[in-house]
C-alpha cells in the first residue's frame, strides 16, 4: 500500500480534511463560517452535490444563476479557514469570498445591513504567519465593486469598509467574562482602538481569508451581514434572511462580467 506522507497527506488526490476530491470544487467558493449555513443555503442552488461534513467543512457544490459555485465552511477563525482556503485552491478554487456575520462598529451600520470589506486589520496569528509569505490583508477591488453594484442590483444596503478580525470572541471583541462568583471584570478596550484606527466592523476570519488568499494566489473579497452592532448594543436574533441575501449578493456578483470568469 502506498505510504502517506506526513509533509503532504493527500490520498488520491483527497485532502486531509475537506470531504471533497478532483473535480468537486468550482472555480468560485463561498465560505460561510458555520457549516450548518451550508446546508441552510443548499436550496439556493441548482443541480446540488453535497460532499458531506468532516469537522467544521460542510461542502456543496451547484450553479446559482447559471454559474457553477462551491460553498464550504470554514469553522470559526484562522487556523481551521487557512486549512479550508489552501485545501480549496490546491482543488481547483480561483475566487472565494468569505460570507459571514459581524458586529458593527458605527451606529449609521445598522443590523441587517451589509459590508463589502476592503481590507482588515486585527494581528490575527494566521494572518501574521502568512504575511512572511507576501499576504496582504486587502480585497480585489474588483470583488468589492461587484458586491457593492450586486447589492445595489438587489435593491440592499452594502457599503465598502475596513473590519477588525479577532482570534478571540470574548476578550478581544471586549465581550465581558461574567465570573459566577462575581469576580474579576477583564477587558482591555479593543473596540475603542479598532473604532479609533478606522474599522467600522468586527469578526473573526476576514484579515485571514484575504491574507492566506492573497499569499496563495487566490482572488479573494468578504462580503459581512451585520448580526450585531456594538454602538447600539442591538443583535439580529434571526439571521437567516441576511445569510441568504450573503449568497445572492455574492452569487450576483461571482455572475457580473465585470468580476472575472
Ligand atoms: O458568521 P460567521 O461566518 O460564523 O462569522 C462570525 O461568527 C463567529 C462568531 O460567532 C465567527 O466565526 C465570526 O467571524
Ligand atoms: O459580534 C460579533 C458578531 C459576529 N461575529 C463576531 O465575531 N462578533
Amino acid at each position: 500500500m502506498a505510504r502517506t506522507s506526513a509533509a503532504f497527506p493527500w490520498k488520491n488526490g483527497r485532502p486531509p480534511h475537506l470531504p471533497c476530491g478532483p473535480g468537486d470544487i468550482a472555480e468560485n467558493v463561498l465560505t460561510p463560517g458555520d457549516p450548518d449555513r451550508v446546508a441552510l443555503l443548499a436550496d439556493m442552488l441548482e443541480d446540488v452535490q453535497d460532499f458531506g461534513r468532516k469537522r467544521e467543512f460542510a461542502v456543496i457544490t451547484g450553479s446559482y444563476e447559471g454559474k457553477r459555485l462551491t460553498i464550504c465552511s470554514t469553522g470559526i477563525g484562522g487556523p481551521s479557514t487557512e486549512i479550508a482556503l489552501v485545501e480549496l485552491a490546491m482543488l481547483g478554487a480561483r475566487r472565494v469570498i468569505r460570507i459571514g456575520g459581524m458586529s458593527a462598529l458605527v451606529a449609521e451600520y445598522t443590523v441587517g445591513s451589509f459590508i463589502a470589506v476592503d481590507r482588515a486589520i486585527g494581528d490575527t496569528g494566521t494572518a501574521m504567519t502568512y504575511r512572511a509569505a507576501g499576504g496582504e490583508a486587502k480585497a480585489l477591488p474588483q470583488i468589492t465593486r461587484g458586491l457593492v453594484a450586486a447589492a445595489a442590483e438587489l435593491g440592499l444596503t452594502c457599503r465598502p469598509g475596513m473590519v477588525a478580525s479577532t482570534d478571540s470572541y470574548y476578550f478581544g471583541q471586549d465581550r465581558r467574562y461574567r465570573p459566577l462568583d462575581g469576580g474579576a471584570d477583564i477587558s482591555a478596550n479593543f473596540i475603542d482602538r479598532f473604532q479609533a484606527q478606522g474599522a467600522v466592523g468586527v469578526e473573526m476570519e476576514s484579515e485571514i481569508t484575504l491574507t492566506v488568499g492573497g499569499a496563495i494566489g487566490l482572488e479573494t473579497g468578504c462580503l459581512l451581514g451585520v448580526h450585531g452592532n456594538r454602538a447600539t448594543d442591538d443583535w439580529l436574533d434571526d439571521y437567516e434572511a441576511t445569510q441568504r441575501n450573503l449568497l445572492r449578493i455574492a452569487g450576483r456578483a461571482f455572475s457580473s462580467t465585470k468580476m472575472g470568469t
